[in-house]
């Protein structure tokens, strides 16, 4: 890994614009060439971690039982579902199946989060089946209900009565739910104002434990921590004097971003680091949307280029700060290698601890030990910052309140999954000595699911990246090659063609991906006004032997194939013999699609 010397505390904010390859994604200590090799090399590891374990495949949070502590409907900030005004305008014309409401709703079983007397006398079957035969529960319930002072995060059992419940990630993938307009808005304008640091600390208790368990003496919220938070960010809100504003410009319409700037001195390395945090937590979920997209007319799933376009594409430093958060979770992570040897993931199945217990281990080293991506260390140095991190950390607490205002399950899940990571991250860095655990605070089931699952939908999101820059240059490729050789009415079409890419249009964007395997063209792609029978002729018999020469190439290559599908296989089966996770599969059989018959 490149290795530069990170900006400072007090320095000027680095410039975030340049994405070239070899440039230093800036507060880190690594190239994005370097981040986007680390990744290739360590994507299949978290897909299948992700993917196939009990343990990582399953979260547990308070979904419904939470009241946003923020804002209610009769003031006209509204935050719940029926508030989420969708995509498309009249949502009733299209199928159920396609409509935000559903999906934004969470699939799959859950589970409630069993009492104390439950988890000790079943310890084998506390949820009694309810997430599937096939899930071993003691890779799935959180033992530990304790909670440290230590956390960046709100714990999801922070109030006794609200315990929460089981899901699993992988029946509810991050993808477009059709959740957007004044709600959405409104969240991430709550959260973006976290980020007022200039503004003096505010009270928050210490502990970070729940004061008031059970029965609320304050009314409307679950506790004493959740009346603190409310008041704290409507004190935010108020004292910048923008809260009408904000309610204003969302009723009319108008975009946030033409508000008055929300006052922030990014002139310090931590207020940067809160807000690249975020803005790159953001840019993810973002990316993700845009990645499996729903076009609500046709009902096609796929990548929508113009979605990436508009949100990513021309915002160089969003995508700047999913580099970084992949460099800070990454770092955090490498730095947990020892913690993990400890760890227990399944309490009853050995064989599946040791198995998940490995492929962490082995996603561990692969990644750089020491601070060659990201040093942590030069943050909270300077003695005018010390009384920062207690403000960090409040204010991260603050951002995973504001998640209950999510009006769409899905995106609560995942809203409130990543905050979890980050916070977990940060806790990591700057609480856990990477050589001697035995300080260290306690993790958490919830926040090593949280941590892991951040970083493989980080990971996620820089494969997708990679892939929407591919069909950019494509299409940029195809036009460029494809306009001197046109004559000038075709001209005309092309313009159109390009034009209509451009807009909102999905259709081109959400057509399956093609694998590029060396495949010859097979298109009738001549004009045959223009040709004599005999040219006619000849360009049908190419095309056929074309396609004969292809198909026989292709048998010719079968057992090839065969043999490396065996070895693979085997390679596969010789992982779960030594118990490890095996890694995903690289081939598949299928039944070709339209455009390939
Ligand atoms: C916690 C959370 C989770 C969500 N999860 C999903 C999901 O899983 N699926 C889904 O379809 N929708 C999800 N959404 C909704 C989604 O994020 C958008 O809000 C929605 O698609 C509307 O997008 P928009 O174009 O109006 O701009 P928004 O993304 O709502 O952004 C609002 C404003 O913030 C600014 N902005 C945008 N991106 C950045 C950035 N990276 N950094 C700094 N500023 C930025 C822009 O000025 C923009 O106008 C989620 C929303 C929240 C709050």
């Amino acid at each position: 890994a490149s290795h530069a010397t990170p900006s400072k505390s007090k320095s000027a904010p680095p410039n975030v614009c340049d994405l070239s390859p070899g440039a230093i994604v800036s507060d880190t200590c690594a190239s994005y060439n370097t981040l986007e090799q680390l990744n290739e090399a360590i994507h299949p590891y978290l897909q299948s971690i992700t993917q196939n374990t009990d343990f990582f495949s399953h979260y547990r949070l308070s979904l419904y039982s939470k009241k946003c502590p923020f804002w209610d409907d009769e003031n006209g900030m509204c935050g719940n579902v029926a508030c989420a005004v969708n995509t498309l305008e009249n949502e009733e014309d299209i199928p159920l199946v396609w409509r935000a409401k559903e999906l934004g709703k969470l699939e799959g079983p859950t589970a409630q989060h069993p009492g104390k007397k439950q988890q000790r006398e079943e310890r084998k079957r506390p949820l009694h089946g309810s997430l599937g035969e096939n899930v071993d529960e003691s890779c799935v319930v959180e033992y530990d209900d304790e909670c440290d002072e230590r956390d960046y995060c709100v714990p999801d059992d922070e109030s006794a009565t609200v315990k929460g419940d089981y899901v699993s990630l992988v029946e509810n993938p991050e993808r477009f739910t059709g959740y957007g307009s004044v709600g959405a808005q409104q969240v991430w304008e709550a959260i973006y104002r976290e980020n007022c640091f200039s503004k003096p600390p505010k009270v928050v208790p210490a502990s970070g434990k729940s004061s008031a368990p059970g029965g609320s003496p304050f009314g409307g919220f679950g506790n004493q921590q959740q009346m603190q938070a409310a008041n704290q960010l409507k004190n935010v809100i108020q004292e910048q004097g923008k809260k009408q504003m904000v309610q204003a410009a969302i009723a009319h319409g108008t975009p946030v971003e033409h508000l008055a700037p929300v006052e922030f001195d990014d002139t310090c390395l931590e207020k940067r680091v809160f807000h690249r945090v975020i803005s790159g937590m953001h840019a993810s979920i973002s990316t993700h949307l845009c990645w499996d997209y729903l076009n609500q007319t046709t009902g096609q799933w796929g990548p929508n280029l113009a979605c990436y376009e508009q949100r990513l594409h021309d915002y160089p430093e969003r995508i700047s700060n999913i580099y970084f958060n992949y460099a800070l979770v990454m770092r955090a992570v490498g730095k947990i290698k020892q913690h993990i040897s400890d760890y227990s993931f399944c309490s009853e199945d050995p064989e599946q601890d040791l198995r998940t217990k490995n492929s962490v281990l082995r996603l561990a080293s692969a990644l750089p030990s020491g601070p060659e991506i990201f040093d942590e260390t030069v943050m909270f140095q300077d003695p005018d910052t010390v009384m920062l991190k207690e403000d960090f950390r409040n204010r991260f607490r603050n951002v995973s309140r504001i998640m209950d205002c999510v009006g769409c399950d899905k995106c609560r899940l995942w809203g409130k999954l990543q905050t979890n990571g980050y916070g977990t991250a940060l806790k990591v860095l700057f609480e856990f000595d990477e050589n001697d655990s035995s300080k260290d605070p306690p993790l958490r089931r919830t926040e090593l699911v949280a941590l892991i699952n951040t970083m493989d939908r980080l990971s996620h999101s820089l494969s997708a990246i990679k892939e929407f820059r591919r069909m950019i240059d494509e299409r940029e490729g195809v036009s460029k090659l494809a306009v001197p050789a046109l004559p000038e009415t075709d001209k005309g079409v092309l313009k159109t063609k390009l034009a209509l890419e451009d807009s909102n249009e999905v259709n081109k964007a959400t057509e399956p991906k093609k694998e590029n395997d060396g495949m010859p063209d097979f298109k009738r792609n001549w004009d045959a006004s223009e040709m004599t029978m005999w040219q006619e002729v000849m360009a049908e018999y190419y095309l056929v032997q074309r396609t004969f020469w292809y198909v026989l190439y292709q048998w010719t290559q079968l057992p090839g194939r065969f043999t490396k599908i065996f070895i693979f296989e085997m390679e596969r089966l010789y992982n779960w013999w030594l118990g490890m996770v095996p890694g995903p599969r690289s081939w598949e059989i299928r039944i070709p699609r339209r455009d390939e018959l």
